[in-house]
């Protein structure tokens, strides 16, 4: 069994969002507040612990805005930000006392280079600090969080007089977050469990976790703190934030349920739910999600080379860890493109109503790789024109071996083509008004007869230039009509091929020699 979701033994994890604190300090990821009560609701309903919903001091608008969401949401503890300042402390208290359960989370820096540069502080001070505006946050709630910003790269031994003074203060959850991106897994494993097993009182405190992505590792990291001990995981949907950005929700959601087996922890994160929360992130940031983002991304569940996609189909375990199910996507995708094999193309015939004889499925097998190596995007509707044409063309006594057109704005419209007349070629070269005049006149020459055209249009397949174009000629002759589609990447060479469509359905009705056959 590769997916576990039985949390019996298992340790519980509390899942703290910031994608409407953190997540919106990302360039460009303001959110109205309409929007982040949109936000708020949905990470309320999908079961997540705490909702930081801002940093109140920051504007008017954060102050209400978190307000608003403290008023509004219904099961999570909701957190407002604040620096070590009494004034901070209180514009927090103020919008969380709103809320069924508020946090005032207030953090002050503890690395050598932050207390140097940013808050021009010594060691003992920053400590007097700490007491102080911990205490103050706890005169106003009882759920008080602490982060020492940057943590990461703070002395172990400062580190642990900070963590015991903020608890001797009356904060319940200690952050020690990674605020640059710095830390490597084994550090920070050992970070987290140096201070829970040494600093006294750390049994009366939940530590928590929180990553920045600079490096590519606060998903990695931030497991490896719940390794260490934490049990708090403070993350963002679709891994917005800062710079790089924030540890992901769905990745460490899912990296735990998945690998419960590794990790014998559980969240109350409602898994089916984290595809609709990040488009709605996404939509509200205004920020894509990438294509092949973890868990969220378009690609996360889609598969397109041919021995994935024959393995998909003979047991979805061979190439998939989680259910798309599990996530909140429908199903599974069996992409078409020039990777895919004859079974994926089998099984889409099957799913588009099609079933071809071996002869017919493996010419149609290879027009489709033809057209997947030309073409980006395979759509549905592009096997469907492939087939319907290969089906119609089948046998048509009449083909097109090579053409060539030449046309000049101005000047001169020629077209050389080479026709399979009945097994033997026969090439020939003929001007015309314009390109497909051209084509069309050398196809008569090369026939020998005049049918009258009735009908000549081109609709694309698909949208895009790449689009397929699908040629329609009807022909009429002897007062009988006949009409040729074709689909092909060429307009031009989808005009010829739907024309000898129809003149070998003129054949056809006839039953006569090819060249000439309609004399008469
Ligand atoms: C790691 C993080 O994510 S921390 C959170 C970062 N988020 C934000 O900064 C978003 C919201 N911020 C803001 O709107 C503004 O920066 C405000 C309102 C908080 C402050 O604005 P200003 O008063 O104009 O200060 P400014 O932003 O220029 O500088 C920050 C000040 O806060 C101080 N400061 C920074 N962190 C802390 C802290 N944790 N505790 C106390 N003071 C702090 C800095 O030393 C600096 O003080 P100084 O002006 O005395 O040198
Ligand atoms: C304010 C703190 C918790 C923070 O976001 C960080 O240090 O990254
Ligand atoms: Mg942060």
């Amino acid at each position: 069994m590769t997916m576990s979701a039985d949390n019996s033994n298992k340790e519980r994890v509390y899942i703290f969002d910031t994608t409407l604190r953190d997540g919106e300090q990302s360039p460009g990821a303001t959110m109205t507040l309409e929007e982040k009560l949109q936000v708020a609701e949905a990470l309320d309903e999908m079961g997540v612990d705490i909702i930081e919903a801002g940093f109140p001091i920051a504007s008017v608008g954060d102050f209400e805005a978190v307000c608003a969401v403290a008023k509004q949401v219904k099961h999570a503890t909701v957190a407002g930000l604040a620096r070590a300042i009494p004034a901070d402390i209180d514009r927090a208290g103020e919008a969380v006392r709103h809320a069924q359960r508020g946090r005032i989370h207030t953090f002050v820096s503890t690395s050598p280079i932050h207390l140097a540069h940013q808050m021009r502080k010594t060691e003992d001070e920053v400590i007097e600090i700490i007491a102080r505006t911990v205490s103050q946050a706890r005169n106003l709630i009882d759920d008080v969080e602490w982060s020492a910003m940057d943590a990461t790269r703070t002395p172990i031994e400062f580190l642990m007089r900070c963590v015991e003074t903020a608890i001797k203060a009356g904060a319940s959850t200690i952050n020690l977050p990674d605020t640059v991106g710095y830390a490597v897994p084994e550090e920070h494993y050992a970070m987290f469990k140096t201070i829970i097993d040494k600093v006294p009182g750390a049994d009366k405190a939940i530590f928590s976790v929180h990553c920045h992505d600079d490096l590519g590792m606060a998903v990695a990291n931030s497991l490896a703190g719940v390794a260490g001990g934490a049990r708090q995981v403070e993350c963002t949907i679709n891994g917005l934030g800062e710079r790089a950005g924030n540890a992901a929700l769905e990745e460490i959601v899912m990296a735990l349920r998945t690998r419960g087996d590794a990790m014998p922890y559980y969240t109350n994160v409602e898994t089916t739910q984290l595809s609709r929360a990040s488009r709605i992130v996404s939509a509200a940031a205004n920020f894509p999600v990438q294509f092949n983002k973890a868990i969220v991304g378009k690609n996360a569940f889609a598969h397109e080379s041919g021995i994935h996609q024959d393995g998909m189909l003979k047991n979805a375990e061979t190439y998939e860890i989680m259910t798309p199910e599990s996530v909140g996507i429908k199903a599974t995708t069996l992409v078409m493109g020039k990777h895919s094999g004859r079974a994926a193309f089998k099984d889409k015939l099957k799913e588009l109503g099609y079933e071809l004889g071996d002869n017919a499925f493996q010419e149609a097998f290879v027009r489709f790789k033809d057209l997947a190596d030309r073409k980006k995007h395979i759509y549905d509707a592009d096997i469907v024109a492939l087939v319907d044409d290969e089906v119609g063309s089948a046998g048509d006594r009449i083909r097109l071996v090579n053409m060539e057109v030449v046309s000049k704005t101005g000047g001169v419209h020629r077209c050389s083509m080479t026709l399979s007349i009945d097994g033997q070629e026969n090439t020939v070269t003929y001007d015309g008004m314009g390109s497909v005049d051209a084509i069309f006149n050398a196809i008569k020459q090369g026939v020998g007869q005049n049918p009258h055209l009735v009908l000549y249009a081109i609709d694309g397949v698909t949208g895009g230039t790449d689009a397929q174009a699908n040629a329609h000629v009807r022909l009429e002759l002897n007062g009988r009509i006949a009409s040729g589609n074709a689909a092909e990447p060429d307009t031009l060479v989808a005009s010829a091929r739907a024309y000898l469509n129809a003149y070998n359905r003129l054949l056809l009705e006839r039953g006569a020699s090819a060249q000439g056959a309609l004399a008469g």
